[in-house]
């Protein structure tokens, strides 16, 4: 024998209703069973409406009857052959003349007592399960009509009643127990022991499946509904949500009482002490697998089934010294809020015992307050409790899942992911099943609290990364492409999905929470953006209070890299391009550490020196597994290597200078090559990264670029100017290469002496086999005495560096470089 129940959805239409038709009769040829129905969608509701408006004397109700009736009718007109039709009309017309009847005497009375709400709301099913059970009929099902309240007996609580099983579990027996045909069953309504009609709660339902499932020690109650099953977050708060294969009951239950909207919980009670399981599956697409929930949890990999969340509580914290180590002030807390009728969701206590904390429903708030401002009022005199303070607008978020109990490491990670979101943690607690984790959080997190707490569990599934880039000129566009050309193979193979939130440059800017495409930059921006204001812009992306948030740094402004702060301030992670934040004062580049630190975020620049290659990472896991730099040496410059590479004394030098501009190496001002500065920035960078104080003042750099081209006041100017000195760097080379050297602009750092300028080197030297833009940096080490780690490969350029940018994002983003899985 299997139950099967259909709600509202599944019963919402003709269309709906024939499908149901088709499964009923398919699951009745593989064996018994029994089905539960409930109302027509929506009818309950209009039944509840109608019911309040007749009490206030209002005959609008009459109107909605109609259309109930109507809307009754055409599905009989519609499922139901000719022949029965008018059999199955009439006795209609008698059920809504009865409902009639009593609405009426309601408008009359102007008296609406729970018992004639029971009364009226029950209509429903007993025209849903009436005109199912002809329908059945109809198409050749054997099926009967069964009225839940000849079976169900409840107390008189109208409203909410509650079963008396023994009595109910002896009469769905007698009645159902040998019976071969379909009893339609109208969910929901029940009796009391006189005959007057009580309801189970709304979801009531799944309840009256379970019960008789119960009693008929059925194999399996099905719950059909419009969804595939329980989802692991509720889908209108978090988008990337999934079906949960399998519950055990406690779990289901948990989520349920965490106001996951899975099955309306008092369900389960009758299955679990049977142990039948409780199938909820999709009545619009019956192949799915849905959600089974039964006595043995399986355990998933992630050990979380399941988030949810209490979206309105106020939290009430009791502090005071005078608390510590006196027994029975817990108890006396409760005393006072029971005796007020105060529901408490959640409790947590400080071990120390300084403070008690719990979370109650806005609307008790204040009756909590007062019963505890009143109970203890001598305590809050004598200062034994220093305050009892009350926090509204906060919500309960918990994570669920039987086999948290056995897996260390659980609330590690639940925490560590709202830390790195930025999200502010009211209150704690974590079940003593172990089966759970909730926290408090101000309501305006809540979104935020669920994705991440979503994501960080179900890693396995899609992860979106929220990027914010400004700056789209040379590197930021090829980034974009790069984002193009990559996010279908990150999405499919890595589960991760880049979305761009967040665009710039120096003109505009545009922030969408739904991302926009990679293509069609800077012109989109002109015409459709915001004039650029940094503040407004974090002040937006903020504002999207979104999970997994990054900015990217593809300018070379100091406006931007001064910013900073503010962006790691606001819990955003931070990739960078641009040295001028790391290359700044000292004190700076610390501030900015410190700050990723305090913030939980994480601040990336690998392509700060030697653009993609791996320079940066290389020295910081140096440095963490204990060497000791001792000296770095190298070429730090793409435009300058480019341009010492090929160089030969025959095309004019400036023409050569050019040409790194046209390629890319350069800066966006290539006279910040050709003076030094970028190389003296990068040797900056890399001694810090080693450990040492350095600030820019202490570098002796040397300018390449001519005396009169320096203060030339646009690009071309300074070519102009610069090719008047073409002959000067041709005297230099031929210089060099007279005696079989060659030139190289060289960073050294040792010892506090740190210089960059041009040398004469000779064929052995190890710099001097470099070719195009190639970098070369040689760290002296501890570990690496003999021979230095070297690091060694084409060191600018917009596509290396994109790649470099977007490695970083992928670290972020917690993409492990040889594994398709996610850890
Ligand atoms: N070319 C290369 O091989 C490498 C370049 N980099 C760095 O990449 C960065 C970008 O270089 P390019 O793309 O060549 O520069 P670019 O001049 O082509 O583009 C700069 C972008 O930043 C925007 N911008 C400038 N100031 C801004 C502000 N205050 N607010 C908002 N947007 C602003 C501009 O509108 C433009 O979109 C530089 O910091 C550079 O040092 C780093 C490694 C290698
Ligand atoms: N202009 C720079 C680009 C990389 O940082 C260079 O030439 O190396
Ligand atoms: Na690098």
């Amino acid at each position: 024998m299997r139950i099967l129940k259909f709600g509202g959805t599944s019963v919402g239409s003709e269309d709906a209703i024939r499908k149901v038709l088709k499964l009923i009769s398919r699951k009745r040829e593989e064996g018994r069973i029994q089905v539960v129905v409930s109302a027509f969608r929506g009818v309950t509701n209009t039944l509840q409406q109608m019911v309040e408006e007749a009490s206030d004397g209002n005959q609008t109700y009459r109107d909605q009857l109609k259309a109930i009736e109507d809307r009754h009718i055409e599905i009989v007109r519609k499922l139901i052959g000719v022949k029965e039709q008018s059999t199955v009309l009439t006795e209609l017309k008698v059920l809504l003349n009865e409902l009639d009847d009593v609405l009426h005497g309601v408008s009359l009375t102007h008296e609406l007592t729970a018992r004639t709400r029971d009364f009226v709301l029950g209509f429903g099913e007993r025209l849903s399960a009436y005109i199912i059970s002809k329908a059945l009929k109809s198409s050749g099902v054997e099926a009967e009509y069964v009225d839940a309240r000849e079976m169900i007996v409840t107390n008189d609580d109208f409203g909410n009643a509650r079963v008396l099983i023994a009595k109910t579990y002896e009469n769905i027996r007698r009645r159902l127990g040998k019976s071969d045909t379909v009893g339609v069953i109208t969910g929901f309504i029940s009796s009391t022991e006189n005959g007057e009609t009580t309801t189970l709660g709304r979801g009531g339902s799944d309840y009256t499946a379970s019960l008789v499932g119960a009693a008929l020690n059925a194999e399996a109650i099905e719950i059909w509904t419009d969804v595939e099953g329980i989802m692991t977050a509720d889908p209108r708060k978090v988008g990337r949500h999934l079906p949960i294969g399998s519950l055990s009951y406690e779990e289901a239950m948990e989520l349920s009482h965490f106001g996951a909207e899975v099955i309306y919980p008092p369900t389960i009670h009758p299955a679990m002490e049977m142990a039948i399981p409780i199938y909820i599956k999709n009545t619009f697409k019956p192949g799915e697998k849905g959600t089974v929930i039964t006595k043995e949890a399986q355990i998933v990999k992630s050990s979380v089934k399941g988030i949810s969340s209490i979206d309105n509580v106020t939290l009430i914290t009791l502090k005071g010294s005078g608390m510590v180590g006196v027994s029975g002030f817990a108890a006396r807390i409760f005393t006072a809020l029971a005796d007020a009728k105060v529901n408490i969701i959640m409790i947590t206590q400080a071990s120390s015992e300084h403070t008690v904390c719990f979370a109650v429903l806005p609307d008790q708030a204040s009756r909590a307050m007062q019963a505890l401002g009143t109970h203890f009022r001598r305590e809050l005199e004598e200062g034994v409790i220093d305050e009892i303070k009350e926090e509204p607008n906060c919500s309960i978020v918990a994570a669920v899942g039987e086999g948290m109990k056995r897996t260390p490491g659980i609330s590690g990670r639940f925490f560590r992911s709202l830390g790195r979101n930025g999200i502010n943690v009211r209150a704690i607690a974590q079940g003593s099943s172990e089966r759970n984790i909730s926290v408090v959080v101000k309501n305006n997190d809540l979104a935020k609290t669920l994705n991440t707490i979503h994501d960080a569990f179900f890693l396995s599934e899609i992860k979106s990364v929220n990027l914010f880039l400004i700056g789209i000129g040379l590197i930021g566009s090829k980034l974009l492409e790069l984002f193009q050309r990559q996010a279908d193979l990150l999405y499919e193979k890595h589960n991760i999905e880049l979305k761009l939130c967040g665009i710039a440059n120096s003109r505009n800017y545009m922030i969408k929470e739904e991302g926009m495409p990679f293509t069609g930059w800077p012109d989109r921006l002109e015409s459709e953006g915001t004039p650029m204001s940094l503040n407004a812009f974090l002040e937006e992306a903020d504002e999207l209070n979104l999970p997994n948030s990054l900015f990217i740094d593809c300018t070379a402004s100091e406006e931007v890299s001064d910013f900073y702060p503010e962006v790691m301030k606001a819990n955003f992670s931070l990739v960078t391009a641009n040295k001028k934040a790391n290359s700044g004062p000292l004190k700076r580049y610390q501030e900015l550490q410190e700050l990723a630190l305090e913030y939980n975020v994480m601040y990336l620049y690998e392509t700060n020196v030697g653009a993609g290659l791996p320079v940066v990472k290389t020295l910081k896991e140096q440095v963490l597994a204990g060497d000791e730099i001792t000296r770095i040496e190298g070429v730090l410059s793409g435009t300058l290597s480019y341009i010492f590479n090929t160089y030969n004394g025959e095309i004019p030098f400036s023409e050569v200078v050019k040409g790194a501009l046209q390629k890319g190496y350069t800066e966006p001002d290539p006279r910040e090559d050709l003076n030094g500065m970028d190389v003296a920035r990068k040797l900056l960078i890399l001694a810090r990264e080693a450990g040492f104080e350095v600030e820019m003042s202490d570098l002796v750099i040397e300018n390449l670029v001519p005396e009169p081209a320096r203060e030339a006041d646009s690009i071309d100017s300074f070519f102009e100017k610069l090719a008047d000195f073409d002959d000067d760097f041709k005297k230099k080379y031929d210089e060099a290469a007279s005696k079989g050297h060659r030139l190289c602009y060289i960073a050294r750092y040792e010892k506090g002496e740190a210089t960059v300028g041009l040398e004469e080197i000779d064929a052995d030297h190890p710099f001097s086999g470099l070719s195009g833009s190639d970098n070369i940096i040689a760290f002296h080490t501890m570990h690496y005495r003999d021979t230095p780690l070297v690091v060694k490969g084409p060191g600018a350029g917009a596509e290396v560096t994109a790649g470099g940018i977007l490695a970083d994002i992928l670290r972020i983003s917690n993409v492990p470089a040889f594994s398709n899985k996610i850890v």
